[in-house]
């Protein structure tokens, strides 16, 4: 079959069961998500494993933002269940550095500080062994020296490892990242990986939106590829295949940001 005569058979193809016996990290029940009962993501079902590293791929607009939000709990489904398999506070979640208000006045130990919050409270004291994990996380990014230094007057690359070891003090089971390489030069991209693969040995779980496929065959060993529905999940090499990728574009060309709800069964 030709990648064209795929494209145009789109086949909603099986998505990933968890292990049957193995720790669950997100299950999602039938989920639809979207904004003012507009769906952006419909008929997903499926499980991330506990410890597994999986990216988000799909076209602009394909709803990988709405999904990871989603899993963040900052945005509720319109239909469906989210069940996390930790608590919410033992989820991190780091937004597209385009979502980020760079003139809020705070510097980087303070930035990174914030990571503590769930343990200490907002208006907690920092004590010596708090301290000392700060201080761990800006020298593992290679920020030492830079901890007076206000977000605003950071670069993309420097906020963007500012932010990183915000997680590394998160302490987090479950990650999830939304374009984390996006716009950043090829040696922080190849740090911020490093903290990436260190993760997965520590058997987190981590979840991330990206668009450079190189990337995602190089270090992702899932993919969820999305286009307002799920066109394939599982090991990488086997989603990201052309006619799968031809599937996903052809399903955003041909979909309708203005529908309603669809009552396809999922
Ligand atoms: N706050 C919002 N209010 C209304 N619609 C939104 C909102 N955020 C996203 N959308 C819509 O939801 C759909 C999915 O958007 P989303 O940002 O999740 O896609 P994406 O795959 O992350 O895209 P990109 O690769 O361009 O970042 C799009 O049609 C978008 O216009």
């Amino acid at each position: 079959m030709s990648a064209d005569q795929a494209a145009s058979a789109v086949v909603v193809l099986p998505v990933q069961a968890a292990p049957a016996d193995g720790p669950v990290a997100v299950r999602f029940d039938n989920v639809t998500l979207g904004y003012d009962r507009h769906p952006a993501v419909h008929h997903l079902d499926g499980a991330l494993a506990g410890g597994s590293l999986t990216a988000v791929v799909g076209p602009n607009g394909a709803g990988k933002s709405t999904l990871l939000k989603s899993i963040a709990g900052l945005i509720k489904p319109l239909g469906g269940r989210i069940r996390l398999g930790q608590p919410r506070e033992r989820v991190a979640y780091l937004p597209q550095l385009s979502d980020l208000d760079r003139s809020f006045p705070i510097g980087v130990y303070d930035l990174v500080a914030m990571g503590l919050w769930h343990r200490v409270g907002v208006f907690g004291r920092i004590g010596r062994r708090e301290a000392g994990r700060i201080e761990d996380a800006i020298a593992a990014v290679g920020l030492t020296g830079f901890e007076r230094r206000p977000i605003g007057k950071l670069s993309g690359g420097q906020l963007q490892r500012a932010l990183f070891a915000r997680l590394l003090v998160q302490d987090a089971a479950l990650i999830v990242l939304d374009e984390p390489f996006n716009a950043l030069d090829a040696k922080t991209t190849a740090d911020l990986l490093d903290l990436v693969h260190r993760w997965h040995r520590e058997e987190r779980t981590v979840i991330a939106a990206l668009h450079d496929l190189a990337t995602v065959e190089q270090t992702f060993p899932e993919t969820l590829l999305i286009a307002r529905e799920p066109v394939a999940w599982g090991r990488t090499a086997s989603v990201l295949t052309p006619e799968n990728l031809l599937s996903a574009r052809r399903m955003i060309e041909a979909s309708d940001p203005h529908a309603r709800a669809c009552d396809r069964a999922a």
